[in-house]
């Protein structure tokens, strides 16, 4: 596991462009197992931040984000996270996959702000290269890919449940979800604006973006941020329940649709990655952006108090 992270990690950072592997539609995953054969009910492989549990009897994985205190997105979360997506997107037997959380309260507090702050340029290219890498697997994704959002969800968590086909949301009026970034004085790059209109739509982004507001599950529900809102102790059931319904469709038809839907906006970022990178990195280089950024921090901090 540890050889793997480092293989995939030398990949994201020194060659540039890993390569976006089955990206193309796979053409009907389920019927290529072997008719009759016993199948093992469940595998599993955890690493230190994310646990996955692949039921093979129904082709489901469930992933789940186990890195205290929030979950936030630092370069390893995010490595850890591109070989767990590499290793079912690989696996046949996999069609989708539940992605939740295993902390209490919280999905995930987005980017780890300790991330950009005070680092060298060439620490900003290889996080930020991490960060795309994360969002061009899980937009591209040929498995049906649920966000079951069993708590907060600022920012990057929040980008996360918008990549993914459909999203279910604890019904609980404290968990928070958007894309917060102008609170942070920053400013989310075009493809999380683009992800984000195309689940709203424009009016509602813009609004949301410029605001940069974070909105109560109720209120998430009403901007179409999330699909559903479930008492939390009815998520798992209610999962499932969707899972099989998306499940229901041949896996070639659904791909290709999503491959569609998506094309033009993974496309964008592909052709413009490098600049993507370097508008990053010197935007967050820049002192006021530094500064934005530790206030916010010291907020996080205060608020304990
Ligand atoms: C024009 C060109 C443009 C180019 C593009 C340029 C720039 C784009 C750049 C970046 C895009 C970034 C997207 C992001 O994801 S930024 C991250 C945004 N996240 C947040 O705003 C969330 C902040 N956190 C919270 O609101 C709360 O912590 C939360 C609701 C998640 C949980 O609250 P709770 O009360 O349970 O826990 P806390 O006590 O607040 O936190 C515990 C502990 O964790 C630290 N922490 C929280 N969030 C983060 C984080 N995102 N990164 C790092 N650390 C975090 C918090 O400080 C506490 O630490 P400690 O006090 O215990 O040490």
């Amino acid at each position: 596991m540890a050889a793997a992270a480092a293989t995939l990690a030398r990949r994201i950072t020194r060659s540039g462009v890993l390569p976006l592997c089955r990206r193309l539609p796979v053409w009907g995953r389920a019927a290529r197992r072997p008719p009759g054969l016993p199948l093992a009910p469940c595998r599993a492989f955890s690493n230190k931040k994310i646990q996955v549990d692949m039921n093979e009897s129904s082709g489901v994985a469930t992933m789940k984000f186990k890195s205290p205190p929030v979950n936030s997105l630092n370069l390893d979360f995010l490595t850890e996270f591109c070989i767990s997506l590499e290793k079912l997107e690989n696996d046949r037997a996999c069609r989708g996959i539940i992605i939740t959380s295993a902390i209490p309260k919280i999905f995930s507090s987005g980017l780890d702000i300790t991330e950009m702050c005070g680092k060298s340029t060439e620490h900003y290219t290889e996080f930020w290269r991490a960060v795309q890498e994360m969002w061009l697997r899980l937009y591209s994704s040929n498995m049906v890919t649920l966000a079951v959002v069993n708590g907060s969800s600022p920012a990057g968590g929040c980008l996360i449940a918008l990549s993914c086909d459909y999203r279910i949301m604890a019904d609980n009026p404290k968990y928070t979800i958007g894309l917060n970034e102008a609170q942070l004085g920053i400013v989310a790059p075009f493809w999380f604006k683009d992800t984000f209109v195309n689940v709203v739509g424009q009016r509602v982004a813009e609004r949301s973006l410029q605001l940069g507001s974070l909105y109560p599950a109720p209120e998430a529900l009403k901007f179409g941020i999330v699909d559903e809102l479930v008492p939390e102790e009815k998520l798992q059931e209610k999962a499932t329940a969707v899972m099989a319904q998306w499940l229901a469709l041949p896996d070639h038809a659904r791909q290709i649709t999503k491959s569609m839907m998506r094309k033009a906006v993974l496309d964008l970022l592909v052709a413009h990655r490098e600049e993507d990178i370097k508008n990053f990195t010197s935007f967050v280089s820049k002192e006021s952006i530094q500064k934005s950024l530790r206030m916010y921090m010291e907020m996080l901090k205060k608020k304990k108090s």
